[in-house]
Formats: C-alpha cells, sequence, structure tokens
C-alpha cells in the first residue's frame, strides 16, 4: 500500500532556507491586529504541507486561505529566542502562523507550522521535551495576545503555567504544528488548551505533545513587568 506520509524534504524545503528575506521584499500590508508581531509570507513561500494537513484535518470542508498565514515580524521583535537564537541550520526552521478568527474578527484558533531540525534533540532522534514546551508557550502566547488584540484589549499576556502532557516522541529531523484555543475566561486570565501534532509514518497526525495554560493579561501592560 502507498504511504500517505509526506516525503521529508517538502515538509522541511523551502522553510529552512526561507529566512530573514521579509526585508528585501515588498510584502502586502498585514491587517493591525496581526501587524505589531507578523508580516506576509514572501510569495515565494508556500504553505507547509504539514500545517495544511493540520488545518484540513481541524477543518474539514474549510478553504485555507493564504492571507491568513504569517510569519513573525523581524523587526519589531528581533530578540526574540526561538525566533532568533533558536533558529539556523539544523535548529529552528523558519515559523509560519494562521491565525483562525470568527465572523466578528475574534481569533478562535491558532495554528504554529515548525521545521524541527537534528539540533533540537532530548532522546537520540526526538526532540527535547522543553524545546517542546517551548513551542506550545509561543503558540499559546500567540493565541492569547492575539485574541486580546482582535477584541480590543491590551493583548498583553504573560504565561502564568504551561503544563504539558508528553504523549508521543516527537521525531528530528521533522516537523510539527502546534494548535491553540481557547479554553475558558475568567477576568483577567485566560486558559487556553492545545497541542503539537507530527506526522506518523502512515500519513495520519498524532499529538505527540498535549497541553493547558494559563495567561493573565497584565493590568499595566508589558512596560509594566520590573526587573
Ligand atoms: C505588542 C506585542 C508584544 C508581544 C509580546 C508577547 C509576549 C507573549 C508571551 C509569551 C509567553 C511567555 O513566555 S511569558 C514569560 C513567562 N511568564 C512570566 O514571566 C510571568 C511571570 N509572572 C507574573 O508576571 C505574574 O505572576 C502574573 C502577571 C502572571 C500575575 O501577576 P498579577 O498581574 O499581579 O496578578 P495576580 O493577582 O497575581 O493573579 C491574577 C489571577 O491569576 C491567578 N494566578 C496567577 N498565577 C497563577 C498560577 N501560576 N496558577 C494559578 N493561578 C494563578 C491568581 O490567583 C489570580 O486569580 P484570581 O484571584 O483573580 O482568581
Amino acid at each position: 500500500m502507498r504511504c500517505a506520509c509526506l516525503p521529508l524534504e517538502s515538509l522541511l524545503a523551502p522553510w529552512m532556507s526561507l529566512r530573514r528575506t521579509e526585508e528585501a521584499e515588498s510584502l502586502p500590508e498585514v491587517p493591525e491586529v496581526y501587524r505589531a508581531r507578523y508580516s506576509a509570507l514572501p510569495a515565494a513561500q508556500p504553505l507547509p504541507p504539514l500545517l495544511v494537513l493540520a488545518l484540513s484535518q481541524a477543518s474539514p470542508g474549510v478553504p485555507v486561505r493564504r492571507e491568513q498565514a504569517f510569519r513573525r515580524s523581524r523587526t519589531n521583535f528581533p530578540n526574540h529566542f526561538l525566533h532568533s537564537a533558536s533558529q539556523g541550520q539544523d535548529a529552528l526552521g523558519e515559523a509560519v502562523y494562521y491565525f483562525e478568527a470568527d465572523g466578528e474578527g475574534v481569533v478562535q484558533r491558532v495554528f504554529v507550522f515548525w521545521p524541527l531540525g537534528v539540533l533540537l534533540e532530548g532522546p537520540p532522534n526526538f526532540c527535547h521535551g522543553g524545546c517542546g514546551a517551548s513551542l506550545l508557550d509561543d503558540a499559546f502566547g500567540a493565541f492569547t495576545n492575539t485574541r486580546l488584540r482582535s477584541m480590543g484589549l491590551s493583548g498583553q499576556a504573560v504565561t502564568a503555567y504551561l503544563h504539558v502532557d508528553y504523549k508521543a516522541p516527537t521525531p528530528l529531523p521533522g516537523a510539527a504544528v502546534c494548535a491553540a484555543t481557547l479554553d475558558r475566561v475568567e477576568g483577567r486570565k485566560v486558559f487556553v488548551r492545545g497541542e503539537l501534532l507530527v506526522q506518523k509514518p502512515d500519513g495520519t497526525l498524532q499529538a505527540s505533545m498535549e497541553a493547558n495554560a494559563l495567561f493573565v493579561e497584565l493590568k499595566e501592560g508589558f512596560a509594566s513587568m520590573k526587573k
């Protein structure tokens, strides 16, 4: 029987090599809600097949729209550790963020695609658990802050706790999609849940990690955070 899984080269290329090109290109305008942290995908950058698969599985029959996909801005926050120190050949590749919003424009879900290189190892040939937790925290932060902004709120919330259950090893080299959505809101407290999805040899997706987190919207924003 023919294997339905995607060849590794199609998962990783060209996202490993398409880094830091946004400054050289004139890219489409990004909606205000996303603009502070994200920029449009370069015209030459296709949507990663694993991301499309995860979206199709999450919302069967709903078209995948390229204008809902972004990459992290290189100019506004250049020191984010997942998008600076952790990226490089055989480490993290270029992430693609895909936001889903409802009819009122309120963000309901985010999916974040990451190429994973061999330098992210924990157990031999598998991803370090702390790396996976960081990717989930980033996706949860992207979801929470963008959702808050889409509701006209500050969009300035930080992780109070993050609980991760490791359900299966995450293979390297490979790729993953972090999916995050709302659990519930209690005042300034935003409870988020999600998973890190990888592709099994038979082509199906499995959650190698499941997580839930509490984000707290800061009373006076990031500027009030004291050293
Ligand atoms: C423009 C683009 C920029 C873009 C920038 C985007 C950044 C995204 C961030 C990415 C994610 C991160 O890595 S963030 C970095 C890691 N996180 C941090 O450094 C946060 C450190 N912790 C803190 O600063 C603080 O503890 C806070 C902000 C979380 C909470 O302090 P606070 O604001 O004074 O609020 P506080 O009264 O203590 O708590 C509020 C409510 O939350 C509950 N609560 C607080 N912590 C917990 C907890 N661990 N477990 C259970 N419940 C908790 C309290 O019981 C209370 O419930 P009740 O009594 O009201 O019911």
